[in-house]
């Protein structure tokens, strides 16, 4: 669905090679994480799939088209996005927020307030109570729902996720995960998510993709990244290990469900 031929970007003249030479393929209806540290070019493959920016070298192709042959606003229109915090707009209603594609695509309204409520009731928010609100007016985790609402509302096939969890406490962010990865899989999504977190990485996507200073370091299923050889991927994946461990030996099984 979206594949990425030995793409490179710098910044600053050359100086800050923030992608080095990537090459990969997410599968049509995967759910790719992407796990790397501060700086390691994550945001950058996120935007270089949407052309916010463009690449210095290499193709990206979306179901097979070169995204340089697409226009660029028509190819952000039918790829969703997910920000940190939500990115809503402040000055904007829920229900603004949700409807901005389909009202640049010009939809009819009665169409744009039929699919509000339905894509408030499909990231579980009542439309009554929510549609009306403006973004402060909502907790950490409604703010999340209603981008996740608005990534989806003009049907994309793709969806690119930036942090979208991260700001959320755990709790929240375990809940929104689980209900963001039914989604993907009910609407039969093809999905790329930034996170910090390997443990949400390994308990949400299919694969993982491992970033380290711009270059693809390792790619796999988390049994496939348990057998890699790399140093930085062993050091990555101990923590969430001895806190399995650690949890598996505190929380008997036959505990408090
Ligand atoms: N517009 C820009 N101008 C100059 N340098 C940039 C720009 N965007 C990114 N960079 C640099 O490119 C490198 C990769 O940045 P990127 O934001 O892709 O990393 P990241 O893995 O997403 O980091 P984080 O997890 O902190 O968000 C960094 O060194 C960053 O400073």
């Amino acid at each position: 669905m979206i594949g990425y031929d030995n793409v490179a970007k710098s910044f600053g003249g050359g100086r800050i090679k923030a992608i080095d030479g990537v090459s990969l393929t997410v599968q049509r209806g995967e759910l790719l994480a992407i796990v790397g540290g501060s700086g390691s070019g994550k945001t950058t493959l996120l935007r270089l799939t949407n052309r916010l920016i463009d690449a210095d070298a290499g193709a990206i192709a979306i179901d097979g088209r070169d995204v340089r042959s697409v226009d660029p606003i028509a190819l952000r229109r039918g790829i969703g996005m997910v920000f940190q915090n939500g990115g809503l707009f402040p000055h904007l209603s829920v229900a603004g927020n949700i409807g901005i594609t389909p009202k640049l695509l010009n939809w009819p309204k009665t169409e744009i307030a039929a699919r509000v409520d339905e894509l408030l009731h499909l990231v579980r928010l009542d439309p009554a109570q929510h549609r009306n609100r403006l973004p402060h007016q909502l907790s950490g985790g409604q703010r999340q729902r209603v981008g996740v609402a608005r990534a989806l509302a003009a049907r994309p096939e793709i969806v690119l996720m930036d942090e979208p969890f991260g700001a959320l406490d755990p709790l929240t962010r375990d809940v929104l995960g689980g209900d963001f990865r039914a989604l993907h899989d009910r609407l039969q999504l093809t999905t790329v998510l930034i996170t910090h977190d390997i443990t949400e990485a390994l308990l949400l996507a299919d694969r993982i993709a491992v970033m380290h200073r711009g270059r693809l370091l390792a790619l796999g299923t988390a049994t496939e990244l348990a057998g890699s050889r790399s140093a930085y991927v062993a050091e990555l994946l101990r923590t969430p290990r001895r806190q399995a461990q650690r949890l598996g030996a505190l929380l008997p099984r036959d505990g408090a469900a």
